[in-house]
């Protein structure tokens, strides 16, 4: 299967380096290579989308690249360095919000700064009512988990994430159990976010607009076993509106690729 690495950001530096990579999972009923020799670069600030059939490695790729999991052979470095754990300069954000339902708005990002002791409480508090203004919840910063809609939740979960100020977010499907219009703000707001502050991300979705909308690239993986068959540079001008029509012509490609990967081809 062709494997293509085109990035015109080559000439940064390499924030994630994803080395042979390969992840079987055996239970009592199956042996899954959820992964088989992945190598992937992200480069510092890219912001990398995962896309993929269910069953492809996406998250299991991710939580390797965060130290959640460990590769059976294989490695990942971030800056240079091995991962051989979870670590504040890689945080992860899955789609459900991983909230404490007990604390409000302000508290569950205060919590994510646990992460900070070099920082006094007063700058903790700092830190968290800028990021709760950023991500547009200054206003519901006393509002407990309960009180909040799923997108106002995955606002806290970004801001909890950005707040310690990790130098790489890694995000499984955040937005997929949010509805259209609570989305495309969303896709608005990231893209603002990040251009702000310049982190690499690596983002997993099902939905292919999303992906092409958000990423530099996006690498299309196919299953049994998880590999990366096609990466597709997306040269669109930033910020991107969901609905452009210059978005259909990359979508188009990317989603006969994402077909072609269920037949067991690949279209270019
Ligand atoms: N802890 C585990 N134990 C056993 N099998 C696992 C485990 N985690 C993942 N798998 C299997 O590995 C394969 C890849 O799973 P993974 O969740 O990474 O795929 P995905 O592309 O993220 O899927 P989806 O899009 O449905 O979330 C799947 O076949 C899955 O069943």
């Amino acid at each position: 299967m062709e494997v293509s690495q085109p990035n015109s950001m080559t000439a940064r530096p390499a924030k994630l380096l994803v080395e042979n990579v390969s992840k079987r999972f055996t239970s009592s009923r199956a042996t899954v290579q959820a992964l088989e020799n992945v190598s992937l670069t992200v480069t510092e600030g890219e912001f990398v989308c995962l896309i993929g059939p269910s069953g492809c490695g996406k998250s299991t790729l991710l939580d390797i690249m965060a130290g959640l999991t460990m590769p059976d052979s294989g490695r990942v470095l971030a800056d240079g360095k091995l991962v051989e754990g979870p670590g504040r300069q890689r945080l992860v954000m899955f789609q459900e919000s991983a909230l404490f339902p007990w604390l409000d708005a302000f508290g569950n990002v205060m919590f994510g700064l646990k992460l900070r002791p070099d920082l006094t409480h007063a700058e903790r508090k700092d830190i968290a009512n800028h990021f709760l203004h950023l991500v547009g919840l200054e206003k519901f910063k006393r509002s407990h988990v309960h009180e909040l809609s799923g997108g106002m939740k995955q606002r806290v979960s970004l801001a909890r994430a950005l707040a310690p100020d990790p130098q790489v977010l890694l995000m499984d499907e955040p937005f997929a159990a949010l509805d259209a219009l609570t989305r495309d703000q969303l896709y608005d707001d990231i893209q603002r976010i990040w251009m702000e502050s310049r982190k690499t991300i690596v983002f997993v979705t099902h939905n292919v607009r999303e992906a092409v909308c958000l990423g530099d690239r996006v690498v299309l993986m196919s299953p049994s076993p998880g590999r990366i068959s096609k990466i597709f540079e997306i040269k669109l001008s930033r910020p991107r509106d969901i609905n452009s029509p210059d978005l259909a012509g990359y979508t188009s490609k990317v989603a006969a690729a994402l077909k072609g990967t269920l037949k067991g081809a690949v279209f270019e």
